[in-house]
């Protein structure tokens, strides 16, 4: 039985007036995949959000309830929110690689958090690379400009970046929606290797792509959670009319 990684408690999120999440209890477990689907403006990007507080930047946005990583509070005053981010990284929508070189886009956060040694940096750049299945079409062109390369590259470029400090745990904002259908396959393949290493929750309105790549589903619905369990459950034997509902494609 895997520990639980990260737990949501009552947890509630206000943008001003308007209640974005209603009252989410949901708990994610170390090294498994669990996907959040959905309608659109349901309150999955705001939850996932929430898991390494990029939300604090949005004004009037305030959360209630409890989040936790490994136990700790995430919200309370104390958290150190940098060693949060450290720990819990971001891979967007848009593969959004900066306008510097591949090898300049892996080595930047290392760089930022203090490590300065070339070797190192080469050994981080060679194995975040090579742990985002980019390494070796990559490998001749480092110095070259990551802006060059396709999209499915750039994305998996990002994932990289992501990996290259050292997360424990990634979180993926429909990772593939820019994508096409190769580069969906290869970026879904990478995330069932990555969770041997790595907590993985991602946001996906692909319900496929939930099925193959998910050990756990949580179906969201205006801001509330409806049900969460494992993903052949929740694709074959849902427990709420409403899951069925959105799974068979009646909602949307
Ligand atoms: N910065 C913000 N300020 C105010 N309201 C917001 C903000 N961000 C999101 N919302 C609202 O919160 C609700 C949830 O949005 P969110 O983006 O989390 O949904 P989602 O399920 O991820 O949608 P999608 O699938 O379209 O990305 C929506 O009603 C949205 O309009």
């Amino acid at each position: 039985m895997s520990k639980i990684k990260i737990e949501a408690e009552n947890l509630k999120l206000f943008y001003g007036d308007f209640q974005a999440l209603k009252n989410i209890n949901l708990t994610m477990k170390e090294k498994e995949v669990t996907a959040l689907i959905g309608l659109s403006g349901c309150g999955k990007s705001t939850f996932l959000r929430c898991l390494n507080r990029m939300n604090d930047i949005i004004p009037n946005c305030h959360v209630e309830g409890k989040l936790t990583f490994e136990g700790e509070d995430i919200y309370h005053p104390d958290c150190d929110v940098v060693a949060l981010r450290k720990k819990v990284g971001m891979v967007f929508q848009a593969p959004n690689p900066f306008p510097k070189t591949v090898y300049e886009n892996v080595a930047y956060a290392p760089k930022l958090h203090g490590t300065k040694d070339r070797a190192s940096l080469d050994e981080i750049v060679e194995t975040s690379l090579k742990q985002a299945a980019l390494w070796d079409e990559v490998k001749d062109r480092l110095h070259k400009p990551a802006l060059g390369l396709s999209g499915g590259q750039q994305q998996r470029l990002c994932i990289a970046r992501a990996l290259a400090i050292k997360p424990e745990v990634l979180l993926m904002d429909e990772p593939t929606s820019a994508l096409d259908p190769i580069s969906t396959l290869k970026i879904e393949e990478l995330i069932r290797e990555l969770k041997q290493h790595y907590t993985i929750i991602i946001v996906t309105h692909n319900m496929q792509q939930a099925a193959r790549v998910s050990d756990r589903t949580a179906f969201f619905l205006v801001g509330d959670l409806v049900e969460v369990d494992d993903t052949e459950v929740i694709f074959t034997n849902p427990k709420d009319q409403r899951t069925e509902d959105y799974i068979t494609g009646r909602f949307g």
